[in-house]
């Protein structure tokens, strides 16, 4: 095998299994499928939901003969004013090739649109009776048929509309097949509300039934972790206290809340971004081994991982809001909402005792990118006095340009004895040339239709999630602890790297790490 070339494991056919979730004992099916966006009208809808089901099924994922799409809102449009919408989020005139356009055109004749309220029996009869048509149609044996419902919708609804589907449209289960229901977040505002919300719906459906979906479970380095962690044998000794100083799981947009700033201030950065996305990578960095890769061993680990973490101390939370952020006509003046946060969590265990976890999110910086820092400790008695040049950080880079680089000291190339900071880098855009990296939403719905659930949010790990953040999130509601005013285009608050600085994160001065070009 050439340098270049690389052996890449085709995903074949609809309903086979990738290695890594041979494990959840899932046996391929076949017969009718029905997906079911509800909100089909909304943001998500078409910049997610719709274009991850297109590419799934320009890869064979969807075959036509089983699978037909509905989308469900209260919006009164006809199919072919759905399908109107939708083309530009399928087909960007960009890189809209004739062969694009002819499969857009094919999978755009699989959707139906059924116009409905969230609350009423009528529209989702009315549903219920499309999709039995599409069942017969599809010649299936009767009864063996799979509905998937996607609640693209506000969480307001979620409890009514899965009491709909309940009552108006569920597969014939005794006959075979199933029926999922996929709920975004934010899943509740607290822990009573979330609990609230899941008391409400596992009335309704049982857990293997509901997928919690966070897009950051799917997204290519997030599922490369468990990989990089339990099948390097270098890892394995050095992942703990003795030889980590901090860990730091950081989002940044570089971009403020344009056009969502009215549902923005209701939740915040730590609801929308840290206690979901990044606590759910926090979990996968700290975990102990599962027994297994099934679903729930994985989360098991996880779970212990969340029922290990201290209560938050104040004098280890830094919150920010950009300047300009209120004068988003839909955020009040006087919110005090915040877009930035840096929050350090604890471990109390044996693997992590003393280890700052320092999760940081914040909205309008000066970058977009999200990654996980692992830095270690210095080196005890070192004979090289490098200690100011940095020490080894482990990176790992889930966006833009995924990358996996491991920051380390080396002799600079040259007659004299002298040490330089550099890096043993694995880019993926270099190194898995014409490999195209699978959208987050596209694998996880893939995953909905084959019934894994191993990168979906269990309800015990959504209450302990929740216990953690929620007295934070008090105060905060209640205007007790105030957001750190920073410049749109900046690091966030200077108090945040001084918090980044008392936890013990080392900043490697006059180094930087560059993404390789082609
Ligand atoms: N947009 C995004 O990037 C992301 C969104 N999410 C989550 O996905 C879900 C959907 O998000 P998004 O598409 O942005 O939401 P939208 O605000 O676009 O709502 C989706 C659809 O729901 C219906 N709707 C809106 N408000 C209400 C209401 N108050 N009561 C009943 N129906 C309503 C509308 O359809 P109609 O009026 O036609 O019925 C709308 O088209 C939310 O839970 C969100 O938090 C998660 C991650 C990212
Ligand atoms: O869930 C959300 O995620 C997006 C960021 O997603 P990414 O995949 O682009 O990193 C964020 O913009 C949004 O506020 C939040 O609700």
């Amino acid at each position: 095998m050439g340098t270049n070339e690389w052996h890449i494991e085709q995903r074949s056919s609809f309903g086979t299994e990738s290695p890594l979730s041979r494990d959840s004992g899932n046996a391929p099916e076949t017969g009718s499928l029905s997906i079911v966006v509800l909100g089909a009208s909304g943001d998500l809808a078409k910049k997610k939901t719709f274009p991850a089901l297109f590419h799934l099924y320009r890869q064979g994922f969807l075959p036509t003969d089983e699978v037909h799409i509905f989308g469900y809102a209260r919006t009164k449009i006809s199919d072919g004013e759905l399908r109107n919408r939708l083309h530009s989020y399928l087909a960007p005139a960009k890189d809209a090739s004739a062969e694009l356009l002819g499969d857009v055109s094919k999978f755009l004749q699989l959707i139906k649109y059924v116009s409905g309220s969230y609350d009423s029996e009528d529209g989702f009869r009315l549903l219920d009776k499309e999709i039995s048509e599409h069942e017969s149609l599809k010649s299936s044996a009767e009864g063996s048929s799979r509905r998937l419902f996607y609640l693209a919708l506000p969480p307001s609804v979620y409890p009514s509309v899965c009491k709909m589907i309940k009552t108006c449209c569920m597969n014939k289960s005794d006959l075979g097949g199933w029926t999922r229901v996929v709920v975004e977040k934010p899943f509740g505002k607290d822990l009573a509300s979330a609990e609230e919300l899941s008391t409400e719906i596992g009335m309704l459906f049982e857990e293997p039934q509901i997928y919690r979906i966070d897009h950051y479970l799917g997204k290519e380095l997030v599922q490369n972790l468990l990989v990089l962690r339990f099948a390097n044998r270098m890892f394995l000794p050095l992942w703990n206290r003795d030889n980590i100083d901090n860990v730091q799981i950081v989002f940044r947009e570089d971009f403020g809340t344009e056009g969502r700033g009215g549902y923005f201030d209701q939740y915040g950065i730590i609801r929308d971004i840290i206690q979901n996305h990044l606590l759910q990578v926090l979990c996968l960095v700290a975990m102990e081994k599962p027994v297994s890769l099934k679903p729930e061993h994985i989360r098991d680990e996880k779970v212990k991982v969340l029922e290990s973490v201290l209560p938050i101390s104040d004098d280890e939370v830094v919150l920010g809001q950009y300047e300009g952020y209120r004068d988003d006509p839909t955020v009040p003046d006087e919110s005090n909402t915040p877009t930035f946060a840096t929050v350090i969590l604890r471990i109390h265990n044996e693997r992590w005792e003393g280890v700052p976890f320092i999760l940081k999110a914040g909205k309008a910086l000066n970058s977009r990118k999200a990654e996980i820092r692992v830095q270690f400790k210095d080196v005890p008695g070192d004979i090289f006095k490098c200690k100011k040049q940095g020490r080894n950080e482990f990176v790992i880079r889930l966006q833009p340009l995924e990358a996996i680089y491991m920051k380390l000291t080396v002799k600079q190339p040259g007659l004299e004895m002298s040490t330089v900071q550099s890096e043993l880098d694995l880019s993926y855009g270099q190194r898995y040339q014409g490999v195209t990296i699978p959208e987050a939403y596209e694998r996880l719905i893939l995953d909905t239709i084959r019934g894994d659930q191993q990168h979906f949010v269990r309800r015990d790990e959504l209450k302990a999630s929740w216990q953690i953040f929620t007295p934070l999130l008090h105060r905060i509601d209640k205007g007790e602890f105030k957001p750190i005013p920073y410049k749109p285009g900046s690091r966030g608050p200077k108090e945040a790297d001084q918090l980044l600085e008392k936890a013990g994160y080392v900043q490697t001065h006059g180094y930087i790490w560059i993404p390789p070009t082609l």
